[in-house]
C-alpha cells in the first residue's frame, strides 16, 4: 500500500487562554482517498485543518503532509497542496479568465486555465470580472484556483457552505474527478449528503475528540437499526418476545412511549425471528416500522455524546453488516 498522503498522530491543539479545541485526534489519508470530517459546531473541526494547511503549529502530537511537517516544512508541502484561497484572493475588476491566468502564471505546470474555467462550470462566465459574480461563482472560482497545479492534496474546509444544489453539484463532480485522479483531499463538512456521497472514510468530531471513524458503511453499520410497533393495550415489559441475535447475544427489545422497539445491528436475522415470535402469538405487530441507520442517526448520537460530556471513541472495524435500506419501507 501507498504511503498515507497525510498522517495524523494523536493531534492537540490547545489555544492561548488554555482552551484545548483539539484533543488527540488520529487518522490517515491515502492517495486517492476522500476522507470527510464532520462533527458539531465548534468540535475543532477547522482547528484541525489549520494544522493540516500549516497555517498554525500542533501543540504536540505529530501532523506529516506529504511525508513533512506542514508548519516547520511549509516550503516542501505548500507547492504540492491545493488551497482555497480566501474571497477576495483576486482584484475583483479581473475576469474570471484573467484571474485563472494569473493564478496559472505562478505555477510551473498549471492545468490550462480554459479547462480549469470549464471545469467548475464557469465557461460562460469567463469573461465577467470577478466583482459581477455571485459567491457560489466566486467559491467554484476559488475551487477550479486551488486544483489548477495538480496538487497532490487539496484541503476543503466546508467548501459548499451556502451554495445551491446546482453548485453544490459541480463542487462534488470536480472533486470527484480529482480523487479519480489520484489527489487526496481533506474535507470539513456539514452536509451528511456531501460526506455520504464523496467520502471514502470519515470521522465524526465532539469536543475535540474524533468518536466515530471507519468508513461511511460501517460507521452506519456501528449503529444499531430499530424496529417499532404498537403492541397491544395493557403489554407489560415482559410480555415483550425475547430475542437474540445470531452470535447468541440477547437483543435490546424495551418499551418507549407506548411503542415496543427493538434494537439490534443484526436487523434481518432479528426481524424473521421477531415476525415467527409474531406468528407464534398472533401477534399483529402494529405499525410496524423498520428504520435502518443512517449517518444522521450516527451523527445525532455523536452531538449527545458530545453534549453529555463522555467522548469515548467507538471502535468500528468491518462489521457483519446487515444493510437492508433498499428492501424495507423505512420510517423515521
Ligand atoms: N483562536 C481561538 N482561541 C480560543 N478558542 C478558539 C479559537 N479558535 C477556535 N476556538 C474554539 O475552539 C473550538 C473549536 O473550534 P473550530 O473552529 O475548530 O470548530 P469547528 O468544528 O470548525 O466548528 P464549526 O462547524 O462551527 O466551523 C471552539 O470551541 C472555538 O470556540
Amino acid at each position: 500500500m501507498s504511503a498515507p498522503v497525510v498522517e495524523v498522530r494523536d493531534l492537540r491543539r490547545t489555544f492561548a487562554g488554555g482552551f484545548e479545541a483539539v484533543r488527540g485526534v488520529s487518522f490517515d489519508v491515502a492517495p486517492g482517498e476522500l476522507f470527510a470530517l464532520l462533527g458539531t459546531n465548534g468540535a475543532g473541526k477547522t482547528s484541525t485543518m489549520e494544522v493540516l494547511e500549516g497555517l498554525a503549529p500542533a501543540t504536540s502530537g505529530t501532523v506529516r503532509v506529504l511525508g513533512h511537517d506542514p508548519y516547520r516544512e511549509r516550503r516542501a508541502v505548500r507547492p504540492r497542496t491545493g488551497v482555497v484561497l480566501q474571497e477576495g484572493g483576486f482584484p475583483r475588476d479581473l475576469t474570471v479568465l484573467e484571474a485563472a491566468r494569473t493564478w496559472a502564471g505562478t505555477l510551473t505546470a498549471p492545468r490550462p486555465p480554459e479547462e480549469v474555467v470549464e471545469l467548475v462550470g464557469l465557461a460562460d462566465k469567463a469573461d465577467v470580472r470577478i466583482r459581477q459574480l455571485s459567491g457560489g461563482q466566486r467559491r467554484r472560482l476559488d475551487l477550479g484556483v486551488a486544483v489548477m497545479g495538480r496538487p497532490d492534496v487539496l484541503f476543503l474546509d466546508e467548501p459548499t457552505t451556502g451554495l445551491d444544489p446546482e453548485s453544490r453539484r459541480t463542487t462534488w463532480e470536480v472533486v470527484r474527478s480529482m480523487v479519480a485522479d489520484g489527489m487526496a483531499v481533506v474535507l470539513t463538512t456539514h452536509y451528511l449528503e456531501e460526506a455520504e456521497q464523496l467520502a471514502d472514510h470519515l470521522a465524526i468530531m465532539a469536543a475535540g475528540e474524533v468518536v466515530v471513524a471507519g468508513t461511511p458503511e460501517e460507521v452506519v453499520a456501528a449503529e444499531p437499526s430499530r424496529v417499532r410497533w404498537r403492541p397491544a393495550p395493557g403489554t407489560a415489559a415482559a410480555d415483550l418476545p425475547v430475542l437474540v441475535e445470531p452470535d447468541g447475544r440477547p437483543v435490546d427489545v424495551r418499551l418507549e412511549d407506548g411503542r415496543a422497539v427493538v434494537r439490534t445491528r443484526a436487523l434481518r436475522p432479528v426481524l424473521v425471528r421477531l415476525l415467527a415470535w409474531a406468528d407464534e402469538h398472533g401477534d399483529d405487530l402494529e405499525g410496524l416500522a423498520v428504520t435502518s441507520a443512517s449517518l444522521e442517526q450516527v451523527f445525532l448520537a455523536a452531538a449527545d455524546r458530545d453534549r453529555d460530556g463522555a467522548t469515548a471513541p467507538v471502535a468500528t472495524g468491518s462489521p457483519d453488516r446487515h444493510d437492508h435500506r433498499d428492501l424495507l419501507e423505512t420510517s423515521r
